[in-house]
């Protein structure tokens, strides 16, 4: 169990986290997701005690929270942030590297060969990391922190630099760890991943942690109609809303176009489909919101490419 009590940090006039408190539990996937410069590193940091709170405390097992030097070495013991690429030392080979951590961290030392096998890094692990590409490194630091075993782990940018099938990869063991009973807090970008394996995931605003599922009602539930149509001339637009007034529309910043069909509409799906493909509209999908589309939805890019919150973002389906 890990529990976050009323955190605060401002650094000068930047209030970045804004009273937050949350509880993640054991066997948790946790997704943390928005635009850059928001506060999800500083959020990790302050789990890790890097960065002291302004405001709040974060409380572990047995009570047992930052109070003192002695806490602090004790919570170390079960919680690890995955290491950064620039932590790894180019005269060590990877394997050099999984043997400090687990010798850190105590654990199992059968846990770096099999660990090594599920990462296929068997024909690079011997050399020095100074000769790795960037996602052999990634990999090496993902596997530096599965090998402390730890009961907590927290991981920004896990999936950086690597291709589809090492994501994969990571993404399966994550899963196995999860079962485990290991919760697991990770920031990332790979929004499609991320829906994928987190079990709750939160999006930054203004300070605050809000879940998916308070922006839309039931995000995580995959019996939501929407159909998705790409690049949908405005005059279509104008005439679809004319023929069925009830439907709810939103174009996102991607150019794709929402349509929330709720299921006392049910019966127009074929009339509606009908008048697409009347107007040459055939690049269409029926489906649910994507993290991808809520992501478009919650944040708009400002004129100096900054991303903002955007007004008026939610979507209720109550029927
Ligand atoms: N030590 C610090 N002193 C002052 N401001 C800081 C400090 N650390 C972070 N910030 C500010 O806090 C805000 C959040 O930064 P943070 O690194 O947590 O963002 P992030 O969401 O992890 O971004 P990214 O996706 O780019 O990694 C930014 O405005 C940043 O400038």
């Amino acid at each position: 169990m890990l529990e976050v009590q009323n955190i605060t940090v401002q650094f000068g006039a930047n209030k970045v986290l804004n009273d937050i408190s949350m509880t993640f539990e054991q066997g948790e996937m946790i997704g943390l997701v928005a635009p850059n410069g928001t506060g999800k590193s500083t959020f990790m940091n302050v789990l890790m005690n890097y960065v002291k709170p302004t405001k709040g405390k974060v409380v572990f097992k047995d009570g047992l929270s930052y109070s003192n030097k002695s806490n602090e070495v004790k919570i170390h013991q079960f919680v690890s942030m995955m290491p950064d690429q620039s932590d790894l030392y180019n005269h060590l080979s990877g394997r050099e590297h999984l043997k400090m951590f687990a010798t850190m961290w105590q654990s199992d030392l059968k846990l770096i060969d099999e660990t090594i096998e599920a990462l296929n890094m068997g024909h690079y692990v011997n050399k020095k990391t100074g000769t790795y590409s960037l996602g052999m490194r990634q990999r090496l630091c993902f596997a530096m922190q599965i090998v402390t075993n730890t009961e907590i782990m927290m991981m920004d940018e896990v999936m950086n630099g690597l291709d589809p099938n090492n994501v994969e990869i990571i993404s399966k063991i994550l899963v196995k760890k999860k079962a485990e009973g290991k919760i697991i807090i990770i920031a990332s970008h790979l929004l499609d991943n991320l829906e994928k394996y987190a079990d709750r995931i939160f999006l930054f605003n203004k300070g605050k942690l809000v879940n998916t599922n308070q922006v839309i009602e039931g995000f995580s539930q995959a019996h939501i109609k929407t159909i998705r149509v790409k690049n949908m001339e405005d005059h279509t637009k104008q005439q679809l809303h004319e023929l069925f007034p009830n439907l709810e529309l939103q174009t996102l910043t991607n150019g794709m176009s929402l349509i929330h069909l709720p299921s006392s509409e049910a019966s127009l799906l074929s009339s509606f489909t009908s008048f697409l493909v009347e107007r040459n509209v055939v690049d269409f999908a029926f489906g649910k919101v994507t993290l991808n589309d809520l992501y478009s939805m919650y944040y708009h890019e400002d004129r100096n490419g900054d991303s903002q919150l955007k007004k008026n973002n939610h979507i209720n389906y109550e029927e």
